[in-house]
């Protein structure tokens, strides 16, 4: 342990060792502050010999979460497990114990953002309200927002009053389901520890309580942080008023005042020294946030090299910097850079795409952080549905989402059936049951097809292994003959997610040492509480995502594309000083991820609903002192493709070798047809033969 504590600076190691009162670190990016609450924890572990289950650390996402685990592991050596949670994740644990003192039976489900929506759907439905004057996924985060209290008394009650009806449906629907939605675990985590018993019982259970980016706390979870440590004291939190990005979720910079103000003698460190970026990209950072009015204010140094100026590159369209991205990554990786040390940043999502288009045809592999994340694509979310059904007995919103999936006739009016029987019918498989007396003698057989799939999926959850269970799914309910109907462009890709959904069940099960109904239970669990950074594995990947999933995060190298007005800053946090200055510690957030390497860009011409728009420079890059930057010239003057060129073609080479994407390198059997549309039979090594079309794979040879 000596030697562990020599690697930390003084700053680092007074607050490392100090317990006398509440600790409040404040600090700026690449400070070490995540760092601390590692070290912190394994010192307690090691030194104080406080048993690890009973330290508490909460971090913003799971990926953060499992990190940190790893890393104090890494520290104190695997004898316990620490308690590494997300507020969610914690709230979880907590209502599992306790669920029947808010009025839900303990296997609870936990709702998603889809399964959200999908019910408001069926809600407004029900109320006979216009589903255009009431999109769900509107209601939804007018939803979200109430239950967050995020509403200022006067708003809330205009807002209310137009929605109260779907609200109060909503809210029905959800107990009658056993189900709650993100923001209920929160709020229903935070009723529990109102309980003077509950809560006295928890601050004593944890001897030490954690908590990482501080700044990104909203009430609820401040509530919590502050229910368990408030008798002892036994409080760290560690954050930076910059990176403050998530206001509109509802986190409170004054969190960091009202800190001081409940914990009177709270003791606070500053650390000032950055070990992350080069000089450049640091000063940089500090010229970019000196621009906003609403901080403390504070310094930062670093001791690290000069290093390269930050290059800026600007494009004719979104498409010709896609290009730049992608031909640059191409151009680091042949120098010897890791393509898992490169990511790529975004202000939106939908920006990812044309991103995507061009790595593919550089051949560079990729993974995505975010966008439609793997659980929440329809195949995926149709299988986990039928393993939802046979494991929840009460979850009636994964029972219509099977009903008419794959179609087997059980249309509208059998839906409708279906929800009268439930009136009073709770369990899903009785009321299947019942379903087969009230339709007609088809449809009768469909549903009984569909009740012995679900009830032979039960059995077998204790009997095959995951990956069979997943096959047993498709093949019992012909699933994929279903997407090759419905969906004859991509049905392949599809189905390859639904076998990667059995490859990672596997998996899990292997890792977690788990079999049977807790396997899925556990699975299920931890799928929806995945957030935007969860999908990030390690491997010889460049990482996209967007700039609010980066936190915390660190490359050596960084592209921040769409630097344009209206994009980065975004064209929905113009209108106030506080918004803009948000967008501008975000910018703050994405610059400081960079520890090498960062490279701007921007489009002068960008593709909005279809149709390219003259957009403009954002003025975060004029911000960026000149002498830190270097432009990037196109090369050459490659004119548009030339039409000679197309016209004109050199008699096609058949490809021998070729890659793709997720296959990796490929044998060519046959090709058919000419172009980037010719179908390329290939055999692949770990996949076996696969017809791919021309413009997903590279030639290789
Ligand atoms: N005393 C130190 N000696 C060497 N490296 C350090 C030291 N302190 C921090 N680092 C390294 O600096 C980098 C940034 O540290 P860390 O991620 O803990 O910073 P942070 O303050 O949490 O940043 P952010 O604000 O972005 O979350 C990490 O790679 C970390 O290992
Ligand atoms: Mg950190």
């Amino acid at each position: 342990m000596e030697g562990l504590l020599e690697t930390l600076n003084t700053e680092q190691k007074e607050a490392v060792l100090y317990f006398d009162s509440p600790l409040l670190i404040l600090a700026g990016a690449g400070s070490g502050k995540t760092r601390v609450i590692t070290y912190k924890i394994a010192y307690m572990v090691k030194e104080l010999k406080v048993r690890p289950e009973r330290i508490l650390a909460v971090t913003f996402t799971n990926k953060a979460a499992r990190e940190m685990k790893e890393r104090v592991e890494k520290l104190v050596g695997q004898e316990a497990p620490v308690f590494v949670a997300t507020f969610h994740s914690f709230c979880v644990r907590l209502l599992r114990a306790h669920s029947k003192r808010v009025g839900y039976s303990p296997n609870f489900l936990i709702l998603d953002t889809d399964d959200k929506r999908r019910l408001l759907r069926e809600v407004i439905r029900d109320l006979n309200l216009d589903p255009e004057r009431y999109s769900p996924s509107a209601i939804a985060s007018v939803i979200s927002n109430i239950k967050n209290g995020l509403y200022s008394e006067e708003s809330m009650s205009v807002y209310y009053d137009r929605i109260k009806d779907v609200l109060e449906a909503y809210n029905r629907r959800l107990r009658e389901n056993n189900a709650l939605d993100f923001d209920d675990l929160l709020i229903y985590g935070r009723e529990l520890l109102k309980d003077p018993e509950l809560q006295k019982r928890y601050s004593n259970y944890f001897a030490y309580v954690l908590v990482d980016e501080y700044q990104d706390t909203n009430n609820l979870q401040y509530e919590i942080v502050r229910a368990l440590s408030k008798e002892k004291g036994n409080i760290c939190v560690v954050g930076d008023e910059d990176q403050c990005i998530y206001t509109w979720r509802g986190a409170n910079i004054e969190n960091i005042l009202s800190f001081e103000r409940d914990f009177p003698n709270a003791k606070i460190i500053k650390l000032e020294r950055n070990y992350r970026c080069t000089k450049t990209i640091l000063e940089a950072a500090n010229a970019v946030i000196k621009n906003n009015r609403l901080r403390k204010g504070k310094v930062l140094f670093t001791d690290n090299p000069k290093g390269e100026l930050i290059r800026v590159f600007t494009a004719e369209t979104d498409t010709e910097e896609a290009k730049f991205v992608a031909s640059t990554i191409k151009q680091l990786i042949k120098k010897g850079k890791k393509p898992s040390d490169i990511a790529v940043f975004y202000r939106t999502n939908s920006q990812s795409r044309v991103l995507e288009d061009a790595l593919r045809r550089e051949g560079i592999s990729y993974q995505i952080v975010g966008g439609v994340k793997f659980y929440e694509r329809k195949e995926i979310k149709d299988v986990i549905a039928y393993l939802r059904v046979a494991l929840f007995e009460t979850d009636t919103i994964s029972l219509f989402r099977i009903l008419n999936t794959p179609r087997r006739g059980l249309g509208t009016a059998v839906e409708r059936e279906l929800r009268a029987i439930l009136q009073s019918e709770k369990s899903n498989i009785k009321a299947l049951e019942l379903l087969k007396e009230r339709v007609s003698e088809k449809q009768r057989r469909a549903v009984s097809d569909l009740l012995s799939t679900v009830e032979n999926i039960k059995e077998k959850v204790h009997t095959l292994p995951p990956y069979d269970l997943i096959k047993f799914i498709v093949v019992a309910t012909g699933y994929e003959e279903f997407l090759r109907k419905e969906h004859p462009e991509d049905w392949e890709s599809r189905m390859e997610n639904v076998r990667e959904l059995g490859n990672t069940l596997q998996e899990f099960a292997e890792r977690e040492k788990l079999t049977g109904e807790g396997l899925y239970l556990e699975f299920l669990n931890t799928i929806t509480l995945s957030s935007d950074q969860d999908e990030l594995k390690e491997g010889e990947k460049v990482t996209l995502m967007t700039v609010h999933a980066s936190k915390g995060l660190e490359f050596p190298i960084v592209f921040i594309t769409g630097l344009e007005e209206g994009l980065f800053p975004h064209v929905k946090s113009l209108d106030t000083t506080e918004e803009v200055e948000e967008e501008r510690r975000l910018f703050y957030v994405a610059i400081t991820r960079a520890m090498e390497l960062l490279i701007l860009s921007r489009a002068k011409k960008r593709r909005v609903f279809g149709s390219l728009k003259d957009v403009k420079e954002s003025r975060f890059l004029s911000e960026i002192p000149s002498h830190l930057v270097k432009e990037v010239k196109r090369k050459g003057t490659v004119k548009k493709e030339s039409p000679v060129a197309v016209t004109l073609p050199k008699k096609e080479r058949k490809p021998k070798i070729v890659f793709h994407q997720k296959f990796g390198k490929g044998v060519v059997r046959r090709v058919e047809g000419q172009g980037e549309n010719a179908k390329v039979t290939a055999f692949f090594a770990n996949y076996g033969e696969k017809t791919i079309v021309m413009k997903f794979l590279k030639i290789l040879a």
